[in-house]
C-alpha cells in the first residue's frame, strides 16, 4: 500500500578547474613515467577521457590556466582563488576540484584554505605519471577528487589534497617524495581515504581556515613578496643583503634543525628586522615544528617562528597575513592559529 518509488538522488554538481600539470601531462611513449610534458592535455579532453565521472557527477571544466605548478605566482594564485570563491558562492556548485601540478600544491591548497570564505569541498588534485604512461595514476585520482567534491561529509573539512587514495589537508598536505605516486603525505597523517565511490574519515582539522578564517579573498588585491632563505652549513650572508635590497615583506628563515640561525646570520637578520621587514624562523626538517624563543631570543628581536609550517607554507601565510598590514604579534598569533 505505502509507494515505496524512491526519487532518483540527484547528482551533485561539481565544477574541474584545471591548472595544468602532470594530471594533463603527455609523453612521447606509454613508456616514459617521467620523461614528458606537463600542461598539455585541456580539461574538456582529460573529462572526456573518463566516462566513469558520468556516473558520480554533473561535470563542467574551466581551463584556468595550462602551466606547470612551478611556474606559478603570487598573481596567479589571487586569479585562481577569486575564480574559485565566484564558483563557490553559486548555489548551482555542490564542489569544485583543481587539477594542479603537484611540485606547488601545497602552495595553492594552504593558500585556498586560508582565503576562501565556504564549507563546499574544494578538493586539489594532481598525478606523477602523464595520463600516457603505464599505470598512470591520474585518472583515480581525479575520479576520486570528484567523489570527494560530491561527498557531504566532505563539507566543513577545509580545502582538501585527493592523491593515491589518501584524502589529506591542504593545510598540511605537502609533496614530500618526488617519482612516486605516494608523492603526497603530512607528518600530522591523511584526515581519511576514499575507496570505491567512498569516504571513510578518521580525523578533521582543528586550526583556523575558511569559514572560521580571517582572511578572505573578495578583499584581497595582490600578496606581498616573501623570500625564502635557506639553511646551511656556511650559508653566508649574502641572500638576506639581497633580500633586504629587493624590498620583501618577510623573510622566512629555513634554517637548520630547529630552526637555528648561525652566529655570523644574526646581524642581517636584526639589521631586516629593522628595515620593516618581518623575520620568519621556520626549519628545513619536513618534521617537527619550531619553538619560539628556543635557538634564537625571538622576543628580544622581535621574531616571529612558523610552528610547524614548512618554509614555502610560511612563506604562503606571511605573504597573506602582510597583505593585510599585520603587527609582528599579530603575525605571530596568526602562525599559532592557522
Ligand atoms: N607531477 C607533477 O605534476 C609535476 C609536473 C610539474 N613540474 C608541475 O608541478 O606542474
Amino acid at each position: 500500500q505505502t509507494a515505496t518509488t524512491a526519487a532518483p538522488a540527484k547528482k551533485p554538481s561539481i565544477v574541474v578547474v584545471a591548472t595544468g600539470g602532470t594530471i594533463a601531462g603527455a609523453g612521447a611513449s606509454s613508456a616514459n613515467s617521467a620523461t614528458y610534458q606537463a600542461a598539455k592535455v585541456p580539461v574538456d579532453k582529460l573529462i572526456a577521457g573518463l566516462p566513469e565521472l558520468a556516473d558520480v557527477a554533473d561535470v563542467k571544466g574551466v581551463q584556468a590556466f595550462q602551466i606547470a605548478s612551478e611556474s606559478f605566482t603570487n598573481e596567479r594564485l589571487v586569479a585562481l582563488g577569486k575564480q574559485v570563491s565566484a564558483l563557490v558562492k553559486d548555489p548551482a556548485v555542490d564542489g569544485v576540484v583543481i587539477t594542479h601540478g603537484t611540485d606547488t600544491l601545497e602552495e595553492t591548497s594552504f593558500f585556498l584554505n586560508l582565503v576562501i570564505r565556504t564549507e563546499k569541498p574544494i578538493v586539489l588534485v594532481g598525478s606523477m605519471r602523464p595520463g600516457t604512461a603505464l599505470s598512470a595514476d591520474g585518472a583515480l585520482n581525479l575520479y576520486d577528487a570528484v567523489v570527494l567534491a560530491g561527498t557531504p561529509t566532505a563539507r566543513g573539512k577545509g580545502v582538501l589534497v585527493m592523491m593515491n587514495d589518501d584524502i589529506l589537508s591542504g593545510r598540511d598536505a605537502a609533496k614530500r617524495v618526488n617519482i612516486k605516486t605516494s608523492a603526497f603525505g603530512s607528518q600530522w597523517g591523511p584526515l581519511g581515504m576514499m575507496v570505491e565511490r567512498r569516504a571513510y574519515w578518521f580525523r578533521a582539522p582543528v586550526k583556523r581556515q575558511t569559514t572560521t578564517s580571517e582572511f578572505d579573498i573578495d578583499s584581497m588585491t595582490a600578496l606581498p613578496e616573501v623570500a625564502i632563505v635557506y639553511g646551511s652549513g656556511s650559508m653566508g650572508t649574502a641572500f638576506v643583503q639581497t633580500a633586504i635590497k629587493s624590498g620583501v615583506k618577510a623573510i622566512v628563515h629555513a634554517g637548520t634543525g630547529n630552526g637555528s640561525v648561525p652566529d655570523y646570520g644574526v646581524e642581517g637578520l636584526k639589521q631586516a628586522r629593522a628595515a620593516g621587514i618581518q623575520i620568519v624562523r621556520s626549519s628545513r626538517i619536513a618534521d617537527g615544528f619550531v619553538i619560539r624563543n628556543s635557538e634564537q631570543p625571538d622576543d628580544k628581536y622581535d621574531w616571529v617562528v612558523a610552528h610547524d609550517l614548512n618554509p614555502q607554507k610560511a612563506k604562503i601565510l606571511a605573504a597573506v597575513a602582510l597583505a593585510k598590514g599585520v603587527s609582528s604579534a599579530d603575525l605571530q598569533r596568526i602562525f599559532w592559529e592557522y
